[in-house]
């Protein structure tokens, strides 16, 4: 019977594997130090309130009982039309959070309309490629479900059982379908779990296939952000388009990742000091850059840091579903 809740998870980054994890290949990605915070406080009133500071909205948005009771039933798009009309906005963002919201909300009782949700941003970007929106779907999860009694955080860590965090990473990636059509799960697995992890979605269930890398040795990534905004939902439709129309070719790409995530995974497993070890990672990461131009999901100002990385003898490539956002590069 919690009144108030604060909830923080952090984002991530795909060292090799994205787009291609989409279509059943493995991925490897680890946490990193920017977070979501979401709180949520139990108010008397019959509505929910939202207050994005990380977006600074001027309006904060406010939904009340009788306006929503009737949609419990509706589909998506019902609800997705309803929305933007409430809203009298056609902004992305705000829509993500209300549906993700309201998906929670009409899976669980009405004890949640009587809600404050504030969310911000420690240090982590959003829509850059660095899952800003697994990290609001796990922590706004994780909220909700300790809000409904459903998981309880013990002892003053406030740590939360193996059971409790499979239940949170269930909800955040039925969360994150709502906003990505297709997501392939590593995204919300990192934010729950958090370290860093190799990932492979399995045919029946793609949340089971999640296995740490116990010796993930110790890397130094420099995390550059084109703050070019792009939109992960449609280069993942890109790259599916790009599959159907050539399935032959983009399916052997996608294959090449794979392979590049196996062997960086063999190489991590095994890091030694050497000059060696760091040699073939860079190579992957150029290799792998290339490959992701090459199925449309790359940016001229991806390249320009790319490029501007191997002036310096250093390797980049692009993280995240590209088109913008961030690149890393091994320093
Ligand atoms: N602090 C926040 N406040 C509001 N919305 C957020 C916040 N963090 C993430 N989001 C949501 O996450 C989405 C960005 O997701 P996406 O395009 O996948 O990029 P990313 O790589 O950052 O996850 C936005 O639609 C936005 O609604
Ligand atoms: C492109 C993809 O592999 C990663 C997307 O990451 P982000 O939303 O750009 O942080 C999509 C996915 O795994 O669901």
């Amino acid at each position: 019977n919690m009144k108030k809740v604060k909830v923080s998870a952090p984002g991530k980054i795909i060292l090799h594997g994205e787009h291609a994890v989409v279509h059943g290949k493995r991925a490897i990605a680890c946490a990193v130090d920017g977070r979501i915070t979401v709180e949520t406080t139990k108010t008397d009133e019959t509505s929910l309130k939202f207050k994005m500071v990380a977006l600074s909205m001027r309006n904060d948005i406010h939904i009340k009982l009788t306006d929503i009771e009737n949609l419990a039933s509706s589909s998506k798009i019902a609800l997705t039309i309803f929305l933007f009309g409430y809203l009298k906005v056609n902004s992305f963002y705000k829509l993500h959070n209300v549906c993700v919201c309201l998906f929670l909300i009409f899976s669980k009782s009405n004890n949640f309309l009587c809600l404050n949700i504030e969310v911000k941003s420690q240090n982590l970007p959003i829509g850059a490629g660095l899952g800003s929106s697994a990290a609001i779907n796990v922590a706004m999860a994780t909220a909700f479900l300790v809000m409904a009694d459903q998981i309880q955080p013990t002892g003053n860590d406030m740590l939360l059982n193996e059971e409790s965090l499979t239940l949170i990473n269930e909800h955040a990636y039925l969360m994150e379908k709502i906003v990505h059509g297709n997501p392939s799960g590593i995204d919300n697995s990192v934010a729950t779990y958090g370290g860093a992890a190799s990932f492979q979605a399995g045919v029946i269930t793609r949340l089971k296939n999640f296995s740490y890398l116990p010796s993930f040795p110790e890397l130094r990534f420099l995390v550059t952000d084109t703050k070019v905004s792009r939109n992960t939902k449609a280069l993942v439709s890109a790259v599916q388009e790009k599959l159907s129309q050539y399935p032959e070719t983009t399916g052997h790409i996608l294959y090449a990742i794979d392979e590049i995530c196996k062997t960086a995974e063999k190489l991590l497993a095994n890091w030694n000091e050497t000059e060696n070890s760091q040699n073939q990672l860079k190579d992957l990461l150029k290799i792998n850059h290339h490959l992701l131009n090459s199925i449309g999901v790359g940016h001229a100002k991806l390249d320009k840091i790319h490029q501007l990385s191997n002036d310096f003898g250093f390797a980049c490539k692009l993280t995240g579903a590209g088109g913008g956002g961030c690149a890393i590069t091994l320093i």
